[in-house]
C-alpha cells in the first residue's frame, strides 16, 4: 500500500487541490473548451462516387446510406448538401457501361463521368472546391492502380511475390495525363492516390508548365497504407485487382519509417496537402506528419471500411453512431489534420447544426 494511504486508514483521503482534473471542468461549455481545434464544415470533404449511367441512383451495400450516381442526378443530390453548408468533394469515377483496358483510358476519356461531373458542379455549385482522385484502378481491366509490366518479362518466382508488376514510368506519364485533363475540366485540387514513385514531381510539374501552377493543388496520398479496410470503395468502384493485391506499391501497415519518407519525400517533390489514409488506425501517423511538415495543412481519409465499422458497432448496439462518428474525429484534429475525408459528411453538416 502506498504511505499515504496506510496513514490515512480508516480516514477520508484528502484529493490535493492541484490532482483535480475533470471535475475542474463541470460544465459541457467547459470541457468544450479543452480542444485546440473543433470540427467544423469546411474541414470536411465528402467522397462521391459517379458511373457511366446517368440515371443511375445505386445503393452501395457494404456502405450505408451510399450511392452511385449518375451525372444525371447529381444535381440533385448535392443541391440539399450545398444549401447545408457542404463545401468541398472528391470524385471517384465508376465506368460500368464502357469497357476498361490495361492502360485505363477511360480514366481522362473527355465523356469519363469524373469529367463530365466536374463540368456540372463547377457550372452549379459555384462555392464547392471540387477535388478528382487520380488513380487508374477503377479504370484498368486488371483493376491496379498503374501500367502493368509485361508479365512474361517477370520470373515465376517475381509474380509469385507480386513483385515489380508495376511499370511506374508509365503508370506515372500516365497520373499527369489524367491530373491535366482534370485541371482543365475545372479540377480545383487533383489527388493521386495511385501510390507510384516520384508522382508528386511529375504531376505538379505537368501543371505548372500548362498553366495550372496556380489554379490547381496537389493532394498527396503521402502514406497511403495496403489496408484491410478498403473492401466497401472496391465494392463501390468496382476496383478489385484480377490477381495479386497493392502491397508493392502501399505501404506496409507497420511501416513508420517508410511513412515517414514518402510524407517527407512528398513535401520536397511540391506536395501541397498530405494525407494519412486509412485514419483510425494511424493517428500516430498523422502527428508525425503534423511534425514533419508543420507547414502543410494535413488531410486524412476516413476509409470504407471504417465507416462501415463505425454503422456496424452501432447497429449491434455497441455505442450511439454520432458520438463515436465525433470521438473519431476528434482523434484526428488531436493528431492534427485540418481536413477530413469522410462519408460522413452528410450527417455532420446535420450534427454540426444540433446541439453536441
Ligand atoms: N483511393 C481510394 C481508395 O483506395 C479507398 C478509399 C476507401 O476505402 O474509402
Ligand atoms: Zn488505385
Ligand atoms: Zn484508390
Amino acid at each position: 500500500m502506498p504511505e499515504t494511504a496506510r496513514q490515512s486508514a480508516g480516514e477520508a483521503y484528502n484529493v490535493p487541490a492541484a490532482s483535480i482534473f475533470a471535475g475542474g471542468y463541470h460544465h459541457p461549455l467547459l470541457r468544450n473548451l479543452q480542444a485546440e481545434r473543433h470540427l467544423t464544415k469546411d474541414m470536411l470533404m465528402y467522397p462521391i462516387f459517379i458511373t457511366d449511367e446517368p440515371d443511375a441512383e445505386v445503393e452501395i451495400k457494404s456502405l450505408p446510406g451510399q450511392k452511385r450516381w449518375g451525372i444525371n442526378r447529381l444535381k440533385g443530390f448535392l443541391a440539399p448538401l450545398v444549401a447545408k453548408g457542404l463545401r468541398s468533394v472528391i470524385l471517384f469515377g465508376v465506368p460500368v457501361v464502357r469497357e476498361k483496358d490495361a492502360r485505363g483510358s477511360l480514366a481522362d476519356d473527355p465523356e469519363t463521368p469524373v469529367i463530365l461531373a466536374l463540368h456540372l458542379i463547377r457550372r452549379e455549385f459555384p462555392s464547392v472546391v471540387v477535388a478528382c482522385d487520380v488513380c487508374l484502378c477503377e479504370y484498368t481491366s486488371h483493376g491496379h492502380c498503374g501500367e502493368l509490366c509485361a508479365l512474361e518479362t517477370l520470373t515465376k518466382a517475381e509474380q509469385e511475390v507480386n513483385a515489380k508488376i508495376i511499370d511506374n514510368k508509365a503508370s506515372v506519364k500516365r497520373m499527369q495525363e489524367v491530373s491535366l485533363a482534370y485541371a482543365r475540366a475545372g479540377a480545383h485540387i487533383v489527388a493521386p492516390s495511385d501510390m507510384m514513385d516520384g508522382r508528386i514531381g511529375a504531376i505538379k510539374q505537368a501543371l505548372v508548365d500548362d498553366g495550372f501552377g496556380n489554379r490547381c493543388s496537389v493532394m498527396s496520398y503521402s502514406a497511403k497504407f495496403a489496408s484491410n479496410m478498403y473492401g466497401p470503395f472496391r465494392e463501390a468502384a468496382g476496383s478489385v485487382p484480377d490477381f495479386g493485391d497493392r502491397k508493392c506499391y502501399q505501404l506496409p501497415p507497420n511501416a513508420r519509417g517508410l511513412a515517414r519518407r514518402a510524407i517527407l519525400r512528398d513535401v520536397a517533390e511540391g506536395a501541397d496537402f498530405l494525407m494519412v489514409k486509412p485514419a483510425m488506425p494511424y493517428l500516430d501517423i498523422m502527428s508525425e506528419a503534423r511534425e514533419l511538415a508543420p507547414n502543410h495543412p494535413l488531410a486524412c481519409y476516413q476509409v470504407s471500411g471504417e465507416f462501415a465499422m463505425l454503422h456496424a458497432g452501432a447497429d449491434a448496439g455497441v455505442y450511439e453512431l454520432k458520438a463515436m462518428a465525433f470521438e473519431s474525429v476528434e482523434g484526428f484534429l488531436r493528431a492534427g489534420c485540418t481536413l477530413v475525408l469522410t462519408y460522413f459528411t452528410p450527417d455532420f453538416l446535420d450534427w454540426l447544426d444540433e446541439d453536441q
